[in-house]
């Protein structure tokens, strides 16, 4: 038996399929992240996971229970499921405490835990609307892990917070796995909080399941441009290229393009074997920097960290070394 199991979830709106027949698992503290474009689906799916939408097919089971949506019971949502919405809201003019205390099952001892585990014991006499994003953000997650859930269901959690607060709730999303027992599946648009975190990415595409693999998986070997493009800059160099830029390399059969991460693609002044390109745009990005080089009339992309010895207009070599070859 799967910890969580979503079978042929199917929901229709007027204008047409928002979800197909989405079938998925998810084992215990195994971390499930979901990421596609806007509008593929990602929210409905979660909510009908929650409890909180009715499906038009297909059905959700906890741990072999069934997850029954609103329309088959009266009061919406599963007691072991947690469900952080993207417009979640806290009630105003309370102190946090005291917004804390409503649907708290937790004992004293406990809930000192879980406000330390959430790193908001310093904020518990503060009022609600004196409270940063970033804050309001881990108290409304605090909230909800008071009723002792064992599924954490969280859409986009990261948005709108900056780098300081994205790696608090990060940290704190780490650690109740690890030190409440809690399961977590989230929904994010930005593949480095996906990459980093999943052990697994479902990729979703109007309201299908594109592709479901590990990071590395997704990252390095996408079926195809619409799962590249969302976790990164690309190259896709056609066969005849492919061949030229490394040599051992034989022409793809099927005539598929040979596809390249910026970082991989290596660039130097004079290589007896590679392509010839010329550096059309150097752009600075900290650790590292972005050049665009122009074949004939495609641009390509590559990343170099370290100090760059070219400029705009030279002529250089491009080549790949990396064993692990990829085609789209
Ligand atoms: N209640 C509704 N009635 C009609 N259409 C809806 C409803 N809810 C969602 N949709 C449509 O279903 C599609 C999927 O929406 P959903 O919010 O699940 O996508 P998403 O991937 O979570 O997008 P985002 O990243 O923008 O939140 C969209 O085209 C949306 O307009």
């Amino acid at each position: 038996m799967h910890f969580l199991e979503v079978a042929g979830i199917s929901k229709k709106e007027q204008k047409g399929d928002i979800l197909q027949n989405i079938s998925f698992q998810q084992e215990q503290f195994q971390k499930i992240a979901i990421a596609g474009e806007t509008g593929s689906g990602k929210s409905t799916l979660l909510k009908i996971i929650a409890g909180l939408l009715q499906p038009d097919a297909g059905k959700v089971f906890l741990e072999g229970d069934r997850v029954f949506g609103p329309a088959e019971q009266l009061v919406a949502g599963h007691p072991e499921i947690a469900y952080l919405s993207q417009h979640f809201e806290l009630p105003e003019f309370l102190r946090v405490e005291q917004a804390l205390r409503y649907a708290n099952t937790l004992t004293a001892q406990e809930a000192e835990h879980l406000y330390e585990i959430c790193q908001i014991s310093h904020l518990l006499q503060r009022r609600t609307d004196e409270l940063s994003g970033g804050e309001k953000q881990r108290i409304a997650l605090t909230r909800l892990l008071t009723t002792s859930p064992r599924l954490l269901l969280l859409d986009e959690p990261f948005s709108n917070l900056d780098t300081a607060h994205k790696n608090e709730l990060k940290t704190v999303i780490q650690d109740l796995g690890e030190q409440l027992d809690i399961t977590c599946l989230l929904i994010s648009h930005d593949p480095l909080d996906t990459l980093s975190w999943a052990d697994e990415i479902l990729v979703m595409r109007d309201g299908n399941i594109q592709q479901q693999g590990t990071p590395e998986q997704i990252y390095q070997s996408p079926i195809n441009e619409y799962v590249a493009s969302l976790f990164g800059k690309f190259n896709l160099f056609p066969p005849s290229l492919a061949t030229q830029l490394k040599e051992s390399l034989k022409e793809n059969s099927a005539g598929k393009s040979l596809f390249v991460r910026p970082e991989n693609l290596k660039v130097t002044e004079h290589n007896t074997s590679g392509v010839s390109a010329v550096v059309h745009q150097i752009t600075y990005y900290g650790s590292y920097h972005e050049l665009n080089l122009s074949v004939k009339d495609q641009l390509y992309t590559a990343r170099v960290t370290g100090q760059v010895k070219f400029s705009s207009g030279n002529r250089v070599t491009l080549w790949v070394e990396e064993d692990f070859v990829w085609y789209i």
